[in-house]
This record gives C-alpha cells, structure tokens and sequence, in this order.
C-alpha cells in the first residue's frame, strides 16, 4: 500500500442510469507514469472523473497517499495535490496564454523559476505568452493544457490523451516534456491510445474493458509480449471497427 500514490478498489460509477465502472481496481505507483488504455467507450475518462470527485462512486474506494477520497469535493481533492488534464484540455480561448497560466496558479503567484522550466519544456508558453490561446495550434493547446496544470507541483497529474490528433512531431515534443516531468516527483496517470507513445513512456498499465480492469502490470512486460498485445490491443482495435 505504501508504494501505492493511488489505488482504487471496487469502484463503481453510475451516470444517471447508466452503470459506467463495474468494479474498478487500479493501483498506481509512486513516481513515474501509469497508462491506461482500452478501447473506446471502456471507461478511462469516468475513471479519471470519478478520481477527480466530478463524480461520485457509488461504491468502493479511492485512496491517494493513504486517506480515502471518494467523497472528497473536486476543489479538496485538487488541493491535495492532484491535477486533472481533460481531454478537451480546458482553457479558455478567449483570454492570452499568460492570462491562462496565470489563472491556473490557485495558491499565490507564480514561481519565476518553475515558470521558466515549464517554458523550456513546451516552447511555445513563452513564444506565444501574449497571444490568445484559441489562436494556438492543436499541439500547442494541448502543451497549455499540461502546462496550466504543472503551474504549481503536484503529487499526480491526470492526462486524458494528450496526443489525440496531433501529429507525430508534437507528439515527440509531448512525450518529452511528459519524460522530463515523470523525472520530478510528479507521478503520472495517463489515458492513451498511441501504443508507440504509451509504451515509449509508461512504466506500468492498466487495460480497461467495459468499465473494469481487465489486465495490469509493467509496461516492458506488455511490451515485449506480443500475444498479450494482441488479446488485449486486437481486442480493443476489432472494437473500434
Ligand atoms: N455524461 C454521460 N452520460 C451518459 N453516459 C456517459 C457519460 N459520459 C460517459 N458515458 C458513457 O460511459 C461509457 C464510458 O465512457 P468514457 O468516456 O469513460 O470512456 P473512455 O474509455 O474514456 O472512452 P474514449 O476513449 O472514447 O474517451 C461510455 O459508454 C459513455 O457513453
């Protein structure tokens, strides 16, 4: 338990009627990155949502750093320590780059010196500080999205697909950047598609399949088996079909 930052047990999730995680057990490591993957529709996003108290589970329990969270409002959770990155990324198009890292410092104003590191992680926060951030480009959206929620350290950080339609280039200078923050004592859950990138990055996973874990362990073990991957990704990729 100790080794575990986050654990989930039994969780179910319910939205409205429908029944959406059926029992989720996923424990997730103290320092670098866990991935979650799983085709569409298992329930990674409910399962970053329901971490983050957007919503409730209805049973079972969430742990992070040994106290149980589960019915913690989103606000006290964030000030434990955890940062949430939605998939549609969250910032506000209508105010600059500066306006949104700024707004994103809840606890006081910003560290120059952390402020400095996240611009050499995602170049285009400095280059682009004055400029609204609906003019940015998709790759550069989602670097403001990961940057808002590093303004302040963090114990974990909550990714949901960072390298969704991105082209490879910016998902190289995202995988980076996530590589040199998995290196600070920022623990990283990911939500991820891309098995190249997953795999580049992750140090453990979690595969998901209707709304329950259905496989868990070291990266490197999943990477290097073929047959796994197949039962578990060709069972995903004949889902998306
Ligand atoms: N607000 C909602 N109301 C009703 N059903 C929902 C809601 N949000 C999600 N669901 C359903 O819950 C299930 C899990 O969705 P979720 O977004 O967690 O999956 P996911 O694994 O993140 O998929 P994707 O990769 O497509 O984002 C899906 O069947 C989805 O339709």
């Amino acid at each position: 338990m100790a080794d575990n930052l986050l654990s989930l047990s039994g969780v179910h999730t319910h939205i409205g009627p429908y029944h959406i995680l059926q029992g989720v057990d996923l424990t997730v490591p103290v320092g670098g990155v866990t991935v979650l993957l799983g085709r569409n529709g298992a329930g990674k996003t409910t399962t970053l949502r329901t971490i983050m108290g957007l919503w409730t589970a209805s049973k079972g329990d969430v742990r992070f750093e040994d106290h149980v969270i589960t019915r913690l409002s989103t606000p006290e959770i964030s000030r434990r320590g955890i940062a949430f990155v939605p998939e549609d990324m969250g910032i506000f198009t209508d105010l600059t780059v500066g306006e949104n890292m700024l707004l994103a410092a809840a606890n006081g104003p910003i560290d120059d010196k952390r402020l400095a590191w996240i611009k050499e992680l995602f170049p285009p926060i400095g280059t682009f500080w004055n400029s609204s951030a609906g003019t940015l480009s998709g790759g550069q959206k989602q670097m403001l999205s990961v940057a808002r929620a590093i303004i302040e350290p963090r114990r974990l950080i909550l990714i949901d697909e960072p390298t969704k339609g991105l082209a490879p280039a910016i998902i190289k200078a995202m995988t980076d950047a996530l590589r040199e923050l998995k290196e600070t004592d920022t623990t990283i859950l990911l939500v991820e598609q891309n098995f190249a990138m997953a795999s580049s990055i992750g140090d453990t996973v979690a595969v998901m399949d209707d709304g329950r874990i259905i496989h868990s362990g070291s990266m490197a073990e999943l990477a290097g088996d073929a047959a796994l991957q197949e039962k578990l990704m060709g069972l995903s990729l004949e889902a998306h079909q």
